[in-house]
């Protein structure tokens, strides 16, 4: 039973979508939070719960007095695999078998001695939590991890069915110039392209589960109380502003993992979340190499590729002569095994290291790393921008696409690579960044965006006063 202080405290359940890119930042909310003397209960799935005892320790869930790890079922067969589970069956089964055990421990924790649940923080993709909120009188903030721009795009999707862009009437639509089509009627998205939306409308089926999904998940935006988004004003407040008139306690509060400042506790130093093991030999590698000179490769926790389209992004980096940190998850080429031929290993010998998962908010800072080549993952992107490091983009799902377009053309930090991957391409662009004039260019603006990062999150900043305002005027309100 904890004491009377304890007891009064404000306790928040966070609960993530279950994969690696929603975990992370809902997990960088729940520790600021936590400064702010709220209880934790952070709750995953069972299948990741496990991987992270596996990837961290036996210990490492063991949590802090007022911080504290559970799982609930997700509905898919048990399973031990090191992958991540797929998202349409992820989708399919999560809404309907995590709502009743994700209520059983909100009332097992009303009844266990720690403060009574105040609130829930759930991803924005997991609105059935909405129905627990309902049902235990709680105020319930959607924290939408994705970009802002994604998240507007999301919202536009049914605007796209009514209209008949959606679903295909063919899949070549894809390759065969109708994708290039722009969409004047959205004008809050200039000169917007189908190509540029989120991947899930590359479909000829009106029922596909992710564009179901994505639908029905931004049409519950307006139900939260608040919603919390990971960017920062000056990047994003174009895409912020049509976004109010959903829902009008909007609060931007990133980037998080530079929020992370105000996370005094150390002893919340040893909560991770990375799912894989990460290889931190990686830095002292890094700390050989000279300021801005290593290309840096990573396409984060979902993206697979063919063995084909693997060779040719490794053979574009070899001949690009540039030393290259590539990471390459043991299941990104979709069970087959990620290995380059040993002509490849010998002709990047001193220069190239591989391996399987590294800490990458320490790679993307180390002052060694010229660019970045990613798939655009909203974390990815923006701990990018965060550390002024320009980005060679190869987008693959979700509203990485919609990244990858704003990356290019908005922000000025990006250079994007053909779907159809070729060596040559590759090795242009990385030159190109690492050398050229437009790569300086991208390179100078990376630094501005980085400095406009730093305002949002100093104290008295939008970012900053944003997450005050979010716990006093939201979460803390009587
Ligand atoms: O070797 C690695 C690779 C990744 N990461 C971390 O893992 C996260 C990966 O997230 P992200 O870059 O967003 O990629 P995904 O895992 O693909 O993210 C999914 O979730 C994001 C947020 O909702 C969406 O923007 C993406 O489109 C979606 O694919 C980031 O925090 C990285 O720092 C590591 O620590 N080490």
């Amino acid at each position: 039973m904890g004491s009377i202080a304890e007891t009064q405290k404000p306790h928040a359940i966070c609960i993530p979508y279950p994969a690696q890119g929603h975990i992370n930042p809902m997990m960088k909310l729940a520790k600021l939070l936590y400064c702010r003397g709220f209880h934790i209960s952070f709750v995953n799935n069972h299948y990741n719960h496990k991987r992270l005892l596996r990837s961290r320790g036996p210990s490492s869930l063991e949590g802090l007095p007022d911080f504290h790890f559970y799982s609930i079922p997700d509905g898919l067969p048990p399973s031990d695999a090191e992958a991540t589970q797929s998202i349409p069956a992820l989708c399919e089964s999560v809404p309907k078998h995590s709502l009743e055990p994700f209520c059983e421990l909100i009332t097992r924790l009303n009844g266990s001695g720690v403060p009574p649940v105040s609130c829930i923080i759930s991803d924005g993709c997991m609105s059935f939590t909405l129905q627990a909120a309902d049902r235990f009188g709680l105020p319930e903030v959607l924290f939408w991890t994705p970009s802002t721009c994604g998240v507007l795009a999301y919202s536009r999707y049914r605007d796209l069915v009514q209209k008949g862009y959606v679903p295909l009437k063919d899949m070549s639509d894809v390759t065969n110039g109708y994708f290039e089509t722009s969409l004047d009627w959205i004008p809050e998205m200039k000169n917007i392209r189908l190509k540029d939306f989120p991947s899930f409308i590359r479909t000829m089926d009106i029922n596909d589960v992710m564009l179901n999904y994505l639908m029905t998940e931004s049409e519950a935006i307006p139900r939260g109380l608040a919603v919390i988004l990971n960017t920062f004003d000056a990047l994003e407040q174009d895409s912020v502003k049509p976004l109010l008139a959903m829902n009008p306690n909007i609060f931007t509060i990133g980037p998080l993992q530079m929020m992370q400042q105000y996370v005094h506790d150390d002893r919340l130093k040893h909560i991770g979340s990375n799912l894989w093991k990460e290889d931190v030999s990686c830095i002292s590698w890094l700390d050989t190499k000279k300021p801005g000179s290593v290309v840096y490769v990573n396409f984060g926790s979902i993206t697979v590729m063919t063995k084909e389209q693997l060779i040719e992004f490794g053979w574009g980096l070899a001949n690009s002569k540039k030393d290259f940190l590539w990471i390459t998850r043991p299941d990104i080429v979709g069970g087959d095994e990620a290995m380059m031929p040993p002509e490849f290993v010998d002709e990047t010998k001193g220069r190239g290291m591989v391996t399987s998962w590294c800490p990458q908010e320490e790679v993307i800072k180390h002052p060694s790393i010229g660019v970045f080549l990613t798939h655009n993952g909203w974390n990815s992107t923006i701990e990018s921008i965060s550390n002024g490091v320009p980005m060679i983009c190869w987008p693959f799902f979700a509203e990485q696409q919609t990244n990858c377009r704003y990356c290019c053309v908005e922000w000025g930090v990006g250079m994007e690579i053909d779907t159809d991957v070729k060596r040559e391409e590759v090795e242009a662009q990385v030159r190109e960044m690492m050398d050229g004039e437009k790569g300086r260019m991208m390179k100078t603006n990376a630094v501005e965006w980085k400095k406009k990062a730093e305002e949002a999150v100093a104290i008295g900043g939008s970012s900053y006063l944003n997450f005050e305002k979010l716990v006093s005027d939201v979460l803390l309100k009587k």
